[in-house]
């Protein structure tokens, strides 16, 4: 029985500091005296003091401009990359959209990757074979006649077709989809905006990452804004994407 009044998310002072490597002139004294190669390793963060949390069944929109950490913030909840401060609690499986490559193996066939990823996930093998045809379907006929090409020679629309198909087939009670939608021609995304909308009714969590104000209004109630990697606002959609247009327009 999922509890609908304990957190499934639940951030705390997260923090994530990247590497900018930056090449500068050397100067001739430190050639000779300290074999320096003229690299400097300064770091940045991606993402600073965050925190929030997130009940079962939320619609949660993120908003920020390139570079604002939103995709940093998804990996931390897919757990694929851990955080350098602070803390994310996450009590329910994820189901990530959060590369083009979907977590898939380029080597691999279309047929394995589903395979593989969906036995990652806990379905059994007669899930996974009831529930076979279904994704193929959905994802499209350019798909099924990949089906035992390698994956990486997919195009970047048939790898979000056969990825978002899968992850939105998989049980996982969070789902975090992030800005893939931009990438299947219309047909496709219509498709799935009526698949989003049966996750939400599902009861299932979703994260979503885009930069397009409809698909946010659309699927999410919530808003979480970030700027330089500062979580500014956190509220309603409508007052977030406000919020985030009245600094770009202050911005510009
Ligand atoms: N592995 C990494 N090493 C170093 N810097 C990184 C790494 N991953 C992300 N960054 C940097 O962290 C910052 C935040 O990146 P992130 O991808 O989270 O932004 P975003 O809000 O998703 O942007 P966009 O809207 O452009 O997709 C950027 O400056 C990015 O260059």
């Amino acid at each position: 029985m999922v509890d609908h009044h304990e957190p499934i998310i639940s951030a705390r002072g997260l923090g994530v500091e990247f590497y900018r490597s930056r090449r500068r002139r050397m100067q001739l004294r430190e050639m000779i005296f300290h074999g320096r190669t003229g690299a400097t390793r300064e770091t940045f963060w991606a993402l600073r003091d965050v925190s929030f949390d997130i009940r079962p069944g939320e619609a949660v929109g993120l908003v920020g401009g390139n570079g604002s950490g939103k995709s940093t913030l998804l990996k931390m909840i897919a757990g694929v990359l851990l955080p350098d401060e602070g803390d994310v609690q996450v009590t329910g499986g994820v189901a990530p959209l959060i590369e083009l490559t979907g977590g898939f193996l380029g080597e691999l066939s279309a047929r394995d990757n589903i395979h593989l990823t969906a036995g990652l996930h806990g379905l059994s093998k007669a899930q996974i074979e009831e529930r076979f045809d279904e994704i193929v379907d959905f994802a499209g006929p350019e798909v099924r006649a990949g089906l035992d090409t390698p994956y990486r020679h997919f195009s970047n629309g048939m790898k979000v077709r056969l990825g978002f198909s899968v992850v939105t087939t998989l049980d996982e009670p969070i789902v975090l989809v992030d800005e893939v939608l931009a990438v299947g021609d219309r047909g496709f995304r219509e498709k799935c905006y009526g698949r989003m909308e049966s996750l939400l009714e599902d009861g299932k969590t979703l994260f979503l990452v885009s930069h397009s104000e409809k698909d946010l209004r659309r699927f999410s109630t919530r808003g979480l804004y970030l700027r330089k990697g500062a979580l500014t606002m956190d509220g309603p959609m409508e007052d977030v994407l406000e919020r985030y247009n009245h600094d770009l327009d202050a911005d510009a």
